[in-house]
């Protein structure tokens, strides 16, 4: 596949693309599309021609490559690398945006030089359009970054670990990871290690025999069973008790497990996902969680970031989850409503919000929520309305517009107006209308 100067021929390379089923394009060093497969055009109908086109420009619509709009490019790691790179990207489709693994290989010419890149481009399987009802939303990096490990992880039958704080979307990721695996068409089995006492939930996990113990009245199939050929995922698993973790430990282990009255060693076949907001090393240290168990389940750790180091997450998901809550009601949300959402820390993370802008729409008979319909409207006029944890939580919030004497800061601050807003929590429209108010531009 070389011309006589020792490049690679083009339209071989073409013809190639041609007889590869996924979509694929072909791109130079500089970053220009120079072919597209007819996997590739299939999924780009009724679109405008993308060869000639950069692909950042196609794909994110940036008018700069991916590193210098602050996400991983692979064709960058690749040069540096020389070797082939894969990365997880939101990109626009035709379908709406939706997250793409991308997995990029350097053709060299004669004397070693990388020339090209083939690059492949499949739909995250199971991953819907960030437009579905059900659909992860998200995309600054610490999202994306983390969806990189879903993606990764998720085609083997490694256990994985989720570790967030609460409402940061555990479960919601336990089920993309089987959503994304082989094991897509079999149950997703969700179990909540918190909330039962400690022979239920043997039975419950394990199933018990008739007559196992009193009130066994018939013989039980337990969850383990329930989840055959899918996907247990154990929620809250910091909370399982010492005597259930050994059990668990064997079935991690051996695949193997025992009924509740039953000698008979039965065989499962499931993946584990677990979960907790819990410090389980921690634990481990103290003794409260097993050292084993600990380390069969945290194959591969992933780590979900909370809402407050989402940055512009907060007003993508406010959008979407109040499309959700608002059931058909076209609400839209006012600058000082959005200031007042960016700015607040969110201890409850995704869960809060939701429950934030739940709780909004019922307040508000127009058809815009306003800072009065937030727990910082509520908290100026009726502190009885606000829940203790907002209370508390609102004392971390960063200042809200009217509460700072920006006369004041202006004189001790020094740095650009957009360190300002950073410093003060605000947006850089919030800084620029407040200036203007005060005749400060
Ligand atoms: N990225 C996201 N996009 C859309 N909705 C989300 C996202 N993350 C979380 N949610 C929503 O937030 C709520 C809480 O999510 P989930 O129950 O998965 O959190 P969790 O981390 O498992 O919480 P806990 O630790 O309290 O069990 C759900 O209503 C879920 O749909």
């Amino acid at each position: 596949m070389a011309d006589n100067n020792g490049s690679p021929q083009l339209s071989e390379l073409v013809s190639f693309l041609q007889t590869l089923p996924e979509p694929h394009i072909l791109c130079d060093r500089n970053y220009r599309i120079i072919a597209a497969n007819d996997a590739y055009r299939a999924n780009w109908l009724d679109q405008q021609e993308v060869v000639g086109r950069k692909c950042y420009e196609v794909s994110h619509r940036y008018d700069v490559p991916c590193d210098q709009a602050g996400e991983f490019c692979p064709l960058q790691r690749s040069l540096r690398s020389g070797q082939r790179e894969r990365v997880l990207h939101l990109h626009h489709t035709p379908q709406g945006e939706s997250f793409e693994n991308i997995e990029l290989s350097p053709i060299r010419d004669a004397s070693g030089e990388i020339v090209y890149y083939i690059e492949k481009l499949e739909p995250l399987p199971g991953a819907r359009s960030q437009a579905h009802a059900q659909g992860l939303i998200g995309r600054s990096p610490a999202f994306v970054r983390m969806m990189e490990m879903v993606a990764r992880v998720a085609p083997s039958d490694a256990a994985v670990l989720l570790q967030g704080e609460s409402g940061t979307g555990k479960e919601l990721v336990a089920g993309a990871i089987h959503r994304i695996s082989k094991r897509a068409d079999q149950p997703f089995v969700a179990v909540d290690c918190s909330g039962l006492p400690e022979t239920l939930f043997e039975s419950e996990l394990f199933g018990h025999e008739r007559g196992a113990f009193t009130g066994a009245t018939v013989r039980k199939t337990g969850l383990v069973e329930a989840a055959a050929g899918g996907t247990l995922f154990l929620d809250e698993v910091g909370d399982i008790p010492l005597s259930i973790q050994v059990k668990l430990l064997r079935l991690l282990e051996t695949g193997t497990y025992r009924r509740v009255g039953s000698p008979e060693l039965r065989k499962a076949e499931v993946r584990i996902v677990s979960a907790t907001h819990r410090p389980l090393a921690e634990m481990v240290e103290t003794g409260s969680f097993r050292q084993d168990l600990f380390y069969r389940l945290n194959i591969f750790p992933i780590f979900l970031p909370p809402l407050r180091e989402r940055g512009d997450d907060v007003l993508l998901l406010a959008e979407a989850l109040l499309a959700r809550v608002a059931a058909g009601r076209p609400l839209g949300i006012s600058a000082d409503a959005r200031a007042w959402l960016s700015a607040y820390a969110y201890p409850g993370n995704v869960r809060e919000l939701r429950n934030l802008l739940e709780r909004a729409c019922l307040l508000c008979d127009g058809d815009e929520i306003r800072p009065e319909h937030l727990p910082v409207g509520m908290q100026a006029g009726r502190p009885d309305l606000v829940p203790s944890h907002l209370a508390g939580a609102t004392a971390s919030r960063p200042a809200l517009p009217a509460e700072v004497d920006l006369p004041a800061v202006l004189r001790s601050f020094r740095g650009s107006r957009k360190a300002l807003a950073a410093h003060l929590g605000w947006s850089e429209r919030t800084l620029y209308r407040r200036l203007k108010a005060l005749g400060l531009k």
